[in-house]
């Protein structure tokens, strides 16, 4: 099962547009969610949420179309924007009175619980908090209803390492439940290459590729040489070619290449910037 499924989702605004967006998130998994500023990543979450209204597509979360049975969906999922969507004005404790009201499997001491071990002051309001400090607020109101699945746009972007990590290590903590999913939009690659299953990459509105990350990481190798060098490897292994700063890089699918050549492992990074800014 999925726990979400996109199908040919479109789009648009006046100079942009998402074009048959498709991708699927099976239940259990994380799914990495990445592009550049710009790419289309937020604009899929909302729709997927049903904050935006698609123009055609189709969208499934648990095996239920988001529009016709939004209520009792958005009841097993917690979302965290990166540009904080919380009332500046309340402290934690009053969040928790407000958020008892929304989701009847509120759990006050498990939300308690995250403020203390992410030391968050529970009678300041939240605009007095710092950027972390919220991020991490966001994050424990996200999982104190006890979501099926979490939908994170940017949720460490602008945090220090230390604070990334702790967030980090609570999604993994999340994960253990295997009937948890996470879809986690991100221009931090490293944070992925951490907690993704899988990776889709949007440009400019299109996904380019959707995909394991140890396929990524482990099928794909990087091979620089001249062009005669490249030349002698099998065009349908090379999916993406570029200049290099001495000859020509070529980004390959290794099982398909004689044994004689040597790869460089490629980080998520070096496959996006090949898809970007490599040529076929
Ligand atoms: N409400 C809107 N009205 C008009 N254009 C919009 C609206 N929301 C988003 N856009 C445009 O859609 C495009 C995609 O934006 P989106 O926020 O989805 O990108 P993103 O991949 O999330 O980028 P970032 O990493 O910078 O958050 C951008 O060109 C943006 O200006």
């Amino acid at each position: 099962m999925n726990a979400i499924e996109i199908h040919d989702l479109h789009k648009s605004f006046e100079g942009f547009s998402l074009k048959d967006v498709s991708f699927s998130v099976p239940q259990g998994t994380v799914m990495g969610f990445v592009g550049e500023n710009g790419a289309g990543k937020s604009t899929t979450i909302k729709c997927m949420l049903n904050l935006l209204k698609k123009e055609y597509g189709e969208i499934l979360l648990f095996g239920k179309d988001i529009v016709e049975h939004e209520l009792s969906i958005k009841n097993d999922i917690g979302v965290v924007f990166d540009d904080l969507h919380i009332p500046e004005t309340l402290n934690a404790t009053q969040l928790d009175k407000f958020m008892k009201k929304v989701f009847k499997t509120w759990d006050s001491s498990y939300y308690f619980e995250r403020l203390r071990q992410f030391k968050i002051p529970e009678k300041k309001r939240v605009k007095e908090l710092s950027r972390g400090m919220r991020m991490k607020l966001s994050i424990a109101l996200a999982l104190a209803h006890h979501p099926k699945l979490l939908i994170l746009d940017e949720p460490t972007s602008g945090l220090d390492p230390i604070i990334r990590d702790e967030i980090l290590d609570l999604f993994l903590a999340f994960m253990q439940d295997e009937t948890h999913s996470i879809l986690f939009s991100s221009h931090i690659t490293s944070d992925l290459e951490k907690i993704a299953d899988y990776i889709t990459f949007i440009h400019n509105g299109e996904v380019l590729f959707s995909e394991g990350k140890d396929v990524l990481l482990y099928e794909y190798g990087i091979f620089k040489g001249s062009k005669e060098e490249i030349g002698a490897i099998p065009e349908h292994a090379i999916l993406r070619k570029r200049n290099g700063a001495f000859g020509v890089e070529a980004l390959v699918l290794k099982n398909e290449v004689n044994e004689v050549f040597s790869f460089e492992k490629p980080s998520i990074e070096d496959i996006m910037l090949f898809y970007v800014k490599g040529s076929v």
